[in-house]
C-alpha cells in the first residue's frame, strides 16, 4: 500500500491581469481544478506547454502562492512546513550571492532549521558535500568560481541541508550542457534511492521525464488532462494532447 504524502484537492489559482492599451483588466485561470495524490517515494513529472500552469501549481505546493480555491493536504509532514518541501531550480547562478562561500550557504540553511553545535554543523556540511559528489575543499570556494553543474550540486546540497521530505525540481538540468545533465540526473536518482525522498519534477524535456519519473501529470490550459504511470503515458497515452506531445517527442 502506497503512503500518501500530498493530496491536491480541486486546486485553483486565478490571477488578475492588469489592463493595458489593448485589453481591459481581467481574471485568468492559471490552474483550473487540479486534483491528484502524490505518494511517498514518487518521482512525479509535470509536463505541458508554456503557460499551462506548471509553475503556478509548483508555487502553490511550495506555499509561495495561495490557492484561489481548493486545498493541499500534506501527510506525515510536520511543522515547520518550510523545512519539509524544498526547491531546486534551473538558474542556480542567480539563486545565490556570487561572493558567498558554499560553507556559508550550507551553514545558513542548516542553522535555520536545526539546533546543532558548530562541530555538528561542520560534520553535516562535509556529509552534504560528499552526498552531492563534491570535495571537502570545495566548501571554501565562492559561488562565482563554480561551473553550472557544480552550482546545481550546491543547490541540491542546500535543499537537502534541512532534510526535506519532498523536493520540487523545476527544470533541474535544462540550463546545463548535455554531458553535465546526465551527471546531475544520476545524482538526483542516487539521492532518491538512498534517502527517503519524494520528487515532483517540472520539465519541458521528455527525455528527463522519461528517464526519472514513475508517474506523469500532463497540464494543458490550467487543467490536468492526464495522470498516468510512465509506461502508460509513453505507450498508450489517453488524452489527445498527450498523444501529440508523445508523437512530437518520438519524431
Ligand atoms: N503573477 C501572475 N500574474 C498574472 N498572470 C500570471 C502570473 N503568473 C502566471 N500567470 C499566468 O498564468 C498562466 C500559467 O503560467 P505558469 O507560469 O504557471 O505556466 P507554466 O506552465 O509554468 O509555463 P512555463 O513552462 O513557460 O514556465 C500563464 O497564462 C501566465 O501568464
Amino acid at each position: 500500500m502506497h503512503e500518501r504524502i500530498l493530496l491536491i484537492n480541486h486546486l485553483r489559482k486565478q490571477f488578475f491581469v492588469k489592463p493595458n492599451l489593448l485589453k481591459r483588466g481581467h481574471l485568468i485561470d492559471a490552474v483550473k481544478d487540479v486534483s491528484m495524490t502524490v505518494y511517498r517515494g514518487d518521482i512525479l513529472g509535470i509536463i505541458g506547454e508554456s503557460g499551462s500552469g506548471k509553475t503556478t501549481l509548483g508555487e502553490m505546493i511550495l506555499k509561495l502562492q495561495a490557492p484561489t480555491a481548493g486545498e493541499l493536504i500534506f501527510d506525515g509532514i510536520g511543522m515547520p512546513f518550510r523545512k519539509d518541501v524544498q526547491i531546486v531550480m534551473q538558474q542556480s547562478n542567480e539563486v545565490f550571492d556570487p561572493l558567498s562561500s558554499v560553507e556559508k550557504i550550507l551553514r545558513t540553511a542548516i542553522k535555520r532549521h536545526h539546533k546543532l553545535t558548530k562541530s555538528e554543523q561542520d560534520e553535516r556540511i562535509e556529509a552534504l558535500l560528499s552526498s552531492v559528489g563534491m570535495s571537502p575543499v570545495d566548501k571554501i570556494k565562492k559561488i562565482n568560481q563554480f561551473s553550472g553543474g557544480q552550482l546545481q550540486r550546491v543547490c541540491i546540497a542546500r535543499a537537502l541541508a534541512v532534510e526535506p521530505k519532498l523536493l520540487l525540481l523545476d527544470e533541474p538540468v535544462s540550463a546545463l550542457d548535455v554531458s553535465v545533465q546526465g551527471q546531475i540526473i544520476n545524482l538526483l536518482m542516487k539521492l532518491h534511492a538512498q534517502q527517503d525522498l519524494t520528487y515532483i519534477i517540472i520539465s519541458h524535456d521528455l527525455n528527463v521525464i522519461k528517464h526519472m519519473c514513475n508517474r506523469i501529470a500532463v497540464m494543458k490550459d490550467g487543467e490536468m488532462v492526464e495522470l498516468s504511470d510512465k509506461e502508460t503515458l509513453f505507450t498508450a497515452p489517453k488524452h489527445a494532447y498527450t498523444k501529440q506531445l508523445i508523437a512530437n517527442f518520438t519524431l
